[in-house]
């Protein structure tokens, strides 16, 4: 996507021969464009801890990479084992980050270790390559159900889609998965507005989606959290599309605090509510979202602070409880499937269900 009309990947190596990555730095967005240069192992699992990088297809690409740097001075089996587990330790939800380095670490093992390097490089930019051909084909898909609604509104007025989040561009390596339908319903011509939330904690929202958004043209409005469930009972939201950081096989999604109280406020007013997500994201081995996927708990910090532009234009955070009062910051939650209307995947449109995910993906019925 662009950024002032210059087309840019989200990570990216400046060339075929460079041993380091180019990622933005997303905790400038939106005051600063900044791009940071990675190195090194530790360089990559800083930058993931601390949310310079972050949305689950982009860290576990980020990743990839990591694990390469890793192997420049020792590129055994321990070495690669060992840098295997650093990595994965970094951020605990998004399920991405586990699928790339597993990944890795099974192409890698068939490689003798001289040649470690080399093959590694090449398959972290095929992860990055697949991942923008995946989300272009779930761009697609969720497109047909944009035009649905235009069609289905006699084509007038505007469609009204609220997203919770960032799931797009940035947070992927590019397109987005529950943006790419947006992009391309405006690149063809529908007249769509997006009702962009997350705005606490961290304002993931008004921080990144807006900006994103507003940098391909998009018509979009800022809203407070608690607004979404009133929009809704007003009619004023035609349809419900996030992200994700991992879909259990039985289609519960977890994903950005806060998208559980979406659904259920979609639920109770028959909206529509989808989840888009590369087959990358689904974690096979576990079935019950509630039970079984980690919530990463962050820093009270990004609860009890707000960062932003002050009057003179300077960024800046200021603290916004009592000083003596604790916090806590479950960065993620789970919405059980049966409040879905369904997933969007590269391969097309399924029930949040274990039947549906196993119509699209019978070969993992067989794996697992
Ligand atoms: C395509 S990104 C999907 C999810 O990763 C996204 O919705 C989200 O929750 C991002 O969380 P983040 O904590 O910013 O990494």
């Amino acid at each position: 996507m662009k950024i002032n009309g210059i087309s840019y990947r989200s990570l990216w190596r400046p060339s075929d021969d460079d041993r380091s990555i180019r990622i933005f730095d997303q905790t400038r967005f939106p005051w600063n464009v900044e791009i940071l240069e990675l190195r090194d192992a530790d360089a990559v699992a800083e930058a993931i801890t601390t949310m310079q990088v972050r949305g689950a297809p982009l860290i576990g690409a980020v990743a990839a990479y990591g694990l390469v740097f890793a192997l420049q001075d020792d590129a055994s089996d321990e070495a690669l084992d060992k840098a295997a587990a650093f990595l994965i330790a970094t951020r605990p939800t998004a399920i991405n980050l586990r699928w790339a380095i597993e990944r890795m670490v099974a192409h890698l093992k068939a490689v003798p270790a001289d040649e470690r390097v080399a093959a590694g490089y090449a398959e972290a930019d095929a992860i990055c390559d697949e991942d923008v051909q995946t989300n272009e084909a779930i761009g697609r898909h969720g497109l047909e159900l944009i035009r649905e609604i235009w069609e289905r509104k006699g084509k007038q007025g505007q469609v009204n889609l609220l997203t919770h989040c960032n799931a797009g561009w940035i947070a992927t390596v590019d397109w987005g998965t529950a943006l790419a339908p947006i992009y391309m319903a405006h690149d063809e011509g529908i007249p769509v507005h997006v009702w962009v939330d997350e705005t606490r904690p961290r304002n993931q929202g008004s921080l990144l989606t807006a900006w994103e958004l507003g940098s391909h043209g998009v018509p979009h409005t800022v809203i407070a959290d608690n607004a979404g469930g009133h929009y809704m009972q007003a009619g004023r939201v035609d349809m419900v599309i996030v992200g994700t950081d991992r879909v259990t096989a039985q289609g519960d999604v977890a994903n950005k605090i806060g998208t559980y109280l979406k659904a259920l406020a979609a639920h109770d007013n028959n909206v529509p509510f989808w989840v888009a997500l590369p087959s990358s994201t689904i974690d096979w081995r576990v079935r019950d979202g509630v039970k079984d996927i980690p919530i990463e708990e962050r820093s009270a910090d990004e609860v009890l602070f707000m960062t932003g532009l002050d009057s003179n234009g300077e960024a800046g955070r200021v603290r916004i409880a009592p000083l003596n009062s604790p916090a806590a910051n479950p960065a993620f939650d789970v919405t059980p499937a049966r409040l879905m209307t369904g997933l969007i995947t590269e391969r097309g449109r399924c029930d949040a269900s274990e039947a549906g995910l196993q119509s699209l993906f019978p070969e993992q019925t067989k794996a697992h």
